[in-house]
């Protein structure tokens, strides 16, 4: 869904703009009025609000909507039309380019400073082709992935998220030195902006319905809503900072966690925020059982787990294979671009955390604990498990790294019903992968963005293309209230899903068991982890056998 916000003095009637009395507005207002053209459907939405701070208020509160959220910004562009000189003089377009690019990392947003547009017709008209093609891109599966990995910023302008534009936003050379957070940002109040929209917070308990939540192995990030997550985080991260002995206010704090959001892609199916907070709370949970009283360490793990998989792309290291990006020079691709925007925006917001993360004992412990959490490197962690007898013969670096890479697959470990929606999600997620590494099969040349659109016409894939198009909003639909089903029941998600069982058994087979399995011998109070693994591998064993019967 896209969005048109029209920022300024702008009258209307109704949901109407009239574009006639909106002189400032009025050749762009026409171009999208004339039904005559292609462009007359673009925008789902037309929103007109005063000033600078509406426009981050509405973009906010629409980023917390529930899931599956029609207004994430993912799914489609918005157009934001302003003039600067009479509204924002303070924001010129490479200004409002760069706050939101930092703010709202991972958002489809496109700016037209009005008071230095010529303002003909034909200015408009090329700016609305290439939002035209922008939709294209987002729309389907195979080229938005393809566009994350690889479109670099310097070949054309999109209004279209990359990796290269995120990456840039913290390592351009003029932008080395630490930014401090805009007023514009910083004097919005984060806890108004969440209780505005959620109705469901009982302000007295709040705090204790969380932890609740939080320190219980049943946790399931996959019931809660944005705003949910964003408060898990919240509550648990403060009171790790109050036992580690560094504070962070709490508007500072609900501004870190938002942005965190926000670089994360709501709209993938299994590495998303709901990802990143299951993973923090696994993280905090694992701490508990083997550093208890290592309270800094807890709270530099619990963030580096909320980092971990930040601006995941939904795909894997081998997919760059074909790239030739700078993100594809470091071993292990995605982990390093994780672990580099998350320590720039951990820098930002509080750089305390981060000083502290990498001066202390031992190497820094937030990278180090993301870095662990590239499967390339599962065996070598397999190894030490097998070595040590004792948590004493472990280094800090080693038990750190186990611990992020523990959190970060232990959804194989939960109970049934919460393990196989995760089971869910990234099944869906790895059907996505399929796609692009047959769309990447046919000797497409993923650095070209102008011959991956050409393609979708001609393609041999084709078919799989199409079937990819329109990120069809029923099926997400579909799928989260298949996830929120209070009598949800994993025989029924099975008559849907067959292929989850052996995935399952792969994934435990090859990777879950014997990792957490040797965890246990050396660490015996997380023994019921490996325990809820053969229970859960013990059922997808069974259907995979009813399955097997029933079609023979
Ligand atoms: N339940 C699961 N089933 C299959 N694969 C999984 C499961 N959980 C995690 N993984 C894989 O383990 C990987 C850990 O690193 P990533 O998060 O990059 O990607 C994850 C998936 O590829």
């Amino acid at each position: 869904m896209s969005t048109l916000f029209l920022i300024g003095n702008v009258t209307s009637t109704g949901t109407t703009v009239e574009s006639n009395k909106n002189e400032d507005f009025s050749t762009l207002l026409s171009a999208l009025e004339d039904s005559t053209n292609k462009y007359c459907n673009l925008f789902q939405r037309k929103l007109i609000l005063p000033d600078l701070d509406s426009l981050l208020w509405k973009i906010y509160s629409d980023r917390l909507l529930p899931l599956p959220n029609n207004w994430n910004y993912e799914t489609g562009i918005a157009l934001v039309v302003y003039h600067s000189e009479k509204i924002l003089p303070q924001m010129n377009i490479r200004q409002m380019n760069h706050l939101f690019k930092q703010y709202f990392a991972t958002l489809n947003i496109c700016f037209i400073d009005i008071s230095i547009m010529e303002n003909s017709p034909n200015d408009y008209m090329n700016i609305l082709h290439d939002i035209q093609d922008d939709l294209a891109i987002t729309r389907n599966r195979v080229l938005k992935m393809n566009h994350w990995m690889n479109h670099s910023t310097t070949s054309c302008s999109s209004s279209v998220y990359s990796m290269m534009r995120q990456f840039n936003t913290y390592n351009d050379i003029s932008n080395k030195d630490r930014e401090p957070i805009p007023r514009v940002i910083r004097n919005i109040d984060f806890q108004r902006l969440l209780e505005e929209h959620n109705s469901l917070s009982n302000f007295e308990d709040e705090e204790k319905k969380y932890m609740e939540l939080l320190s219980s192995w049943k946790f399931s990030a996959l019931n809660l809503n944005t705003i949910e997550l964003i408060k898990c985080g919240f509550y648990l991260i403060k009171r790790l900072s109050n036992f580690a002995n560094v504070s962070i206010t709490d508007n500072k704090l609900y501004l870190l966690l938002i942005t965190i959001e926000l670089s994360y892609h709501q709209i993938n199916k299994f590495h998303n925020f709901r990802h990143c907070i299951d993973v923090m709370q696994a993280c905090w949970q694992i701490c508990e059982y083997i550093i208890p009283d290592a309270h800094m360490t807890k709270l530099l793990l619990a963030l580096a787990a909320t980092g971990h998989d930040i601006g995941h792309p939904g795909t894997n290291n081998s997919l760059f294979l074909n790239s030739n990006n700078e993100l594809t020079q470091n071993k292990s691709i995605l982990e390093s671009f994780h672990y580099n925007i998350f320590s720039h925006i951990l820098g930002n917001h509080w750089s305390k955390i981060n000083s502290i993360s990498t001066t202390g004992s031992i190497d820094n412990i937030i990278e180090k604990g993301i870095l662990a959490t590239d499967m390339s490197l599962h065996s070598t962690y397999v190894d030490i498990l097998t070595q040590k007898k004792d948590k004493s013969e472990f280094t800090m670096t080693e038990l750190i790294s186990i611990i992020v890479k523990a959190a970060d697959i232990s959804n194989v470990t939960r109970p049934l019903t919460i393990s196989a929606k995760w089971a869910l999600l990234i099944t869906l997620e790895f059907g996505d992968c399929a796609l692009l590494q047959n769309f990447y099969k046919n000797e497409n040349n993923p650095n070209d963005d102008i011959n991956c659109f050409e393609l979708l016409k001609t393609h041999p894939c084709k078919e799989h293309l199409t079937k990819a198009d329109n990120i069809d909003m029923d099926t997400e639909i579909e799928i989260y209230e298949l996830l929120n089903q209070v009598d949800f029941n994993v025989d029924n998600l099975l008559q849907k899903y067959p292929m989850i069982p052996n995935g399952q058994i792969f994934f435990i087979d090859t990777f879950a068991f014997e990792f957490f399995n040797k965890l246990s011998v050396v660490f015996p109070n997380l023994k019921f982890l490996v325990d809820a693994i053969v229970e859960n591998k013990a059922y997808w064993v069974q259907k995979k056998q009813e399955q097997e019967s029933s079609q023979n």
